[in-house]
Formats: C-alpha cells, sequence, structure tokens
C-alpha cells in the first residue's frame, strides 16, 4: 500500500523551567496522582533546568532516519507537549497528507506503551476533521534490531566495569490492574510484563547471559495502589545483601536516555550503589544506534514493499491500527481508575 508521510508519535517533554507544571498536568490529567508525586517529579525536571532530552533524542532519531535515505516526509509530533500531535496532524492534512504510517515511541504493548498511543491519534482525528488515515505501526519489542541494540549497549556498560556484575532489566511501572488489562482478554492478560520478560529473555540469550534479572521503575500513583514490583533502586539494596558488588542496569523498556533514564538511573540507582560501595554502569538505549533507525525502516516496508516480519518471540504480532481503533477487541483496555481524593 502506497503512503505519504511518516508521523513520529512521542510523549512529549518540557523545554524549559515554565513548561514543566502544564506538562505534568497533560500527563497525568484526572489521573488521580497524588500533587506530592507531581510536586517530586517536577524537581527532577528542574534539577536539569526544567529541559527534558526527550524532544532533542527524538529529533535526532528521525535524522537518523533520514540519514538512511528513507523517501518519506516525517513529522514529529507528541502526547504531552509541543509539538502537540493535534497541531502536527493539522499541518500534514494541509500539506495534503492522506495517508500515513505512525511510529510510537514505545515498543511495547499495554496501555500506556500501546492503546494510549491509539488514544492520541483518535483525538488528533477529532481535532482535525477530514485528516490524514492513520496507520500505526507494530510492537517491536522482539525484533531482532531492538535485541541486539540492547545487547551491544550491555556489552560496552559491562565493559566500563573492573569486576563481577548482576545484569538488571528495567521498566516503567504500571499498576498492576494496566497489566492485567494488557493484551486481548483471550491471551490472559498481562501483555506488557510478559513482553518485558521476554525482550529481557531474548537480549540474555544474545548475550549468553543465564542470570539476570527484570525490575521496574519510576512508579507513579498513590501507595495504596499496586503496581509492578520491585523497584530498581530497593533491588540494589537487595543485591548489595546478597553479597553482589556490581550492577549492569539496562533500560529494556525505553527506546531513549530521557528523563526517567537520566534521573531514576543515572541519579538514584547509580548513587545508591555508590553509597553502598557496588560498581555501577547503565546501558545505552537505542535512541542514535544507526539499527534503531534500521528497525523504523523495516518496519515501515512491511506495510510499503511486503518486507518480512522479523521477530525472534513468539508472540502475536499487535498493535497495528488504523486510525486509533483497538488493534484486538478490549485490548489493553485502561485500567478503571479511582477518581482524585
Ligand atoms: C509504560 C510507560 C512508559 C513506557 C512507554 C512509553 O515510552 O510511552 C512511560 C514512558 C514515559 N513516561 C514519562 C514521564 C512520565 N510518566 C508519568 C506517569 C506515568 N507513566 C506511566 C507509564 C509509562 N510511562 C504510568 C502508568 C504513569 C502514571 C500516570 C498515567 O497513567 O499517565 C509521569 C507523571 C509523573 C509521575 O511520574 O508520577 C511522567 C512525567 C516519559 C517522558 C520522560 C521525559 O520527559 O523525558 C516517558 C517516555
Ligand atoms: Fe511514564
Amino acid at each position: 500500500m502506497s503512503f505519504d508521510a511518516l508521523l513520529w508519535l512521542s510523549f512529549g517533554g518540557p523545554e524549559g523551567p515554565e513548561d514543566v507544571r502544564p506538562f505534568l498536568e497533560n500527563v497525568v490529567r484526572g489521573r488521580g496522582v497524588p500533587p506530592e508525586r507531581l510536586d517530586e517529579v517536577e524537581a527532577h525536571y528542574q534539577h536539569f533546568g526544567g529541559v527534558s532530552p526527550i524532544n532533542r533524542l527524538n529529533l535526532e532519531a528521525i535524522e537518523a532516519v533520514r540519514a538512511t535515505g528513507f523517501e518519506l516526509p516525517i513529522y514529529f509530533g507528541n502526547r504531552n507537549w509541543h509539538p502537540m500531535v493535534e497541531d502536527v496532524v493539522a499541518q500534514m492534512k494541509a500539506d495534503g497528507i492522506k495517508r500515513a504510517l505512525v511510529f510510537p515511541t514505545s515498543a511495547y504493548g499495554g496501555y500506556s506503551a500501546c492503546r494510549q498511543y491509539d488514544e492520541d491519534i483518535v483525538r488528533a482525528l477529532q481535532a482535525v476533521p477530514d485528516g490524514p488515515e492513520l496507520v500505526k505501526l507494530r510492537q517491536f519489542f522482539d525484533h531482532p534490531l531492538f535485541i541486539s541494540s540492547f545487547a551491544d549497549g550491555i556489552r560496552a556498560a559491562a565493559a566500563s566495569l573492573n569486576g563481577p556484575y548482576r545484569l538488571v532489566f528495567t521498566a516503567h511501572s504500571v499498576p498492576v490492574s494496566a497489566d492485567k488489562a494488557a493484551g486481548p482478554p483471550a491471551e490472559g492478560g498481562y501483555r506488557y510484563s510478559r513482553q518485558i520478560v521476554e525482550a529481557s529473555r531474548l537480549v540474555a540469550a544474545e548475550l549468553g547471559v543465564t542470570e539476570y534479572d527484570v525490575v521496574w521503575q519510576s512508579r507513579s500513583g498513590p501507595p495504596q495502589i499496586p503496581w509492578l514490583e520491585p523497584d530498581v533502586v530497593d533491588h540494589i539494596d537487595a543485591l548489595h545483601a546478597k553479597g553482589v558488588t556490581g550492577v549492569v542496569v539496562c533500560p529494556i523498556g525505553f527506546v531513549s536516555d530521557h528523563l526517567e533514564v537520566v534521573w531514576d538511573l543515572d541519579t538514584e540507582a547509580r548513587d545508591r550503589a555508590a553509597e553502598l560501595g557496588m560498581e555501577f554502569a547503565r546501558a545505552a538505549t537505542p535512541n542514535a544506534d544507526p539499527r534503531f533507525a534500521e528497525l523504523v525502516v523495516e518496519l515501515v516496508a512491511e506495510h510499503t514493499a511486503d518486507a518480512p516480519v522479523r521477530k525472534l518471540s513468539s508472540f502475536a504480532v499487535a498493535g497495528c491500527t488504523v486510525n486509533g481503533a483497538p488493534c484486538a477487541p478490549l485490548c489493553c483496555e485502561p485500567a478503571k481508575r479511582p477518581a482524585r481524593a
């Protein structure tokens, strides 16, 4: 099938101190995240001058795709901060774009990682009547280029340490209720955490590492609601208690070194390891790796050139949607959230 453009759809992040609070309000709108948590997260952003690296990283990754000789125009829009996806889809329409593929900057299934990007597409198309048809690319957590990029990141991180280390994969925590609702009901739920575990297994297998852990980070939400655990910082304590002297942390749940990586891992987890006298290294995310650009090109070619669907797991291909309609009935439903106290 033919397409006139690629829309690069991401999370968005603030570009200066005044942006931080309105950005955070956009992220958590109506989701019952306690104000104290927002204050804490605001401080993380302000620590970096109110600037998240995420927009710059997306633009760099887009440049890397262009550098492959990719032929379609690439547009960049976000869920939570400028350039907002609604504005970008309006621009696409004004430019005469009729059908576009959408690359979401998340490899996984689940509400936050997949379905919410469909909601972004629906919102944008509601805001732009007679806008372009938008076909979202599939989940790519098990693509060989994604896996080998992380494997190389771990090799480089490990090479920076002097002694032995434990390999620890980490991904953004979500409410257990959201994970339970991830995937089509017939699959039994928990698609997000099961895909994180599978991607970790594939990376470890490529490295020949048999002992490793999968943990979670960046928990939000009120404490009485269960989220995926253990937290990466608590896990470093637990490893220390077991006599582990070094750790390599791989942010398998993310595609770029955005704020959740540079704060929660490069600051909090690293500081904890240092306090405990443990060696610490964080593996790179794929963002700037030419293989990541190649992966995007391949996902597009699956639609435009009948390219083979390369994948290393036995999970069903999922996440490909048209105009934001769910990829399967009831797939990755948003969890029922408690009203804000
Ligand atoms: C699964 C997942 C991914 C991975 C998939 C993907 O990449 O899309 C992800 C990515 C990201 N999360 C990010 C930032 C934030 N996430 C928050 C809050 C939340 N994340 C959640 C889940 C996820 N989040 C959830 C269930 C919440 C609770 C509120 C809600 O249900 O919405 C909050 C609110 C404050 C707080 O932390 O409490 C912030 C600021 C940034 C940008 C960092 C930057 O600026 O560089 C990125 C890439
Ligand atoms: Fe998040």
